[in-house]
């Protein structure tokens, strides 16, 4: 069992070491299922906070998990597949938005504020976009790789928790290709409005995954070819991150659609990848709720939010918290004295 993931000289040495993962303590997790039961409320009444408490019990191996350091960050880049004309938003929306995190003014830098992460800001070769995939390859083996070791070395090796978000003009199409090329379907039934796109914008969004469906046939089925000939250098540093925090049985929560189309593009490997990874919340964006179920998961929060940037993490670590100040604080009937059923 590895204990880190990267660097990695190629995909196939990357397979490899995905095929042995490290997983969750049944034990610590079996134990925190006891204090569940044994403390002052009706069993099961906490609901999905029980849930949470036992699978954050399990990745920390111990009946008594805790958050002491939450980190946020946020991964930036720059997508070809803007010469599609699929984006409502200028590309230099991105470098600008990343200035705005840096200086504190973005709704991320407030919710993480709200919910004690600490938030950091990866901006990810934004002067040189990724390729126009109707065209060809978006990324080249090497460029996926290095965005993955990018986003492997954001991981703060003192992080209880790792919340994943990103930020990328035109990413909305980039996420909707990942799973129309991960799961099927047709390009309808992944994208949706993004930033605020049109009808005919949305049209566009579709055009070009069917282009690039049928450039790209040849990859389908492999996902990390998927990635390479789909995505973009903050969908890699996503995969990057969540691998390295499962490399240390750190949690990760993932944010909105785009966030979780990048994790997700790793879930046909099979290997339980994305085990450790909680999902903060259900997007407005119509494809995200085809995905989790593509990829088993069920959002923690149902907030009507369609932002990106980690939000929808940020806010769901305030549910993780409580569920764990009420896993820790709470007296059992033997402690109180209450008699049970
Ligand atoms: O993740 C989501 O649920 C989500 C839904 C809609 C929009 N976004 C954000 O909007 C940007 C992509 O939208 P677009 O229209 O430029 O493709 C990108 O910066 C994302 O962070 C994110
Ligand atoms: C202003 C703005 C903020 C964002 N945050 C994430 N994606 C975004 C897209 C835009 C356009």
């Amino acid at each position: 069992m590895s204990d880190t993931i990267f660097p990695v000289s190629s995909f196939a040495e990357l397979r490899g070491r995905l095929a042995r993962l490290p997983e969750a303590s049944t034990a610590s997790a079996a134990a925190a299922r006891r204090r569940q039961d044994d403390l002052t409320k009706p069993p099961g009444s906490l609901g999905r906070l029980e849930e949470l408490a036992v699978f954050m019990a399990g990745w920390q191996g111990n009946a008594r998990p805790a958050i002491g350091r939450a980190q946020a960050v946020v991964f930036a880049g720059n997508h070809g597949i803007c010469a599609q004309r699929v984006n409502p938003f200028p590309q230099e929306v991105t470098a600008q938005m990343v200035e705005n995190f840096r200086a504190g003014g973005a709704a991320i830098n407030q919710l993480c504020r709200a919910s004690g992460a600490e938030l950091s800001v990866v901006a990810l070769d934004l002067d040189r976009p990724t390729g126009d995939f109707t065209q060809g390859p978006a990324m080249t083996e090497a460029e996926v790789l290095d965005a993955m070791a990018r986003g492997a070395a954001a991981l703060d090796p003192r992080a209880d928790i790792l919340l994943l978000g990103e930020m990328g003009i035109g990413n909305s199409t980039v996420a909707a290709a990942l799973a129309r090329a991960s799961f099927g379907g047709d390009g309808w039934d992944w994208v949706g409005p993004g930033t605020g796109s049109d009808p005919d914008g949305i049209a566009r969004k579709v055009e070009a995954i069917e282009a690039g469906v049928a450039l790209h046939a040849g990859v389908l089925g492999d996902p990390l070819a998927v990635l390479a000939a789909f995505g973009g250098r903050e969908q890699a540093a996503i995969c990057g991150a969540l691998l390295a925090a499962r490399a240390r049985r750190v949690p990760v929560i993932l944010d909105g659609f785009i966030c979780t189309a990048s994790a997700a593009v790793l879930h046909p490997l099979g290997t339980g990848v994305l085990d450790h990874c909680l999902v903060g919340h259900a997007s407005a964006e119509p494809g995200h709720r085809r995905l989790l179920s593509a990829i088993e998961k069920r959002a923690l929060l149902d907030l009507g939010m369609r932002l990106g940037e980690g939000s929808g993490a940020a806010v769901a670590l305030g549910v993780l918290r409580a569920a764990l100040e009420a896993h820790n604080g709470m007296a059992t009937f033997a402690e109180a004295g209450i008699s049970g059923a």
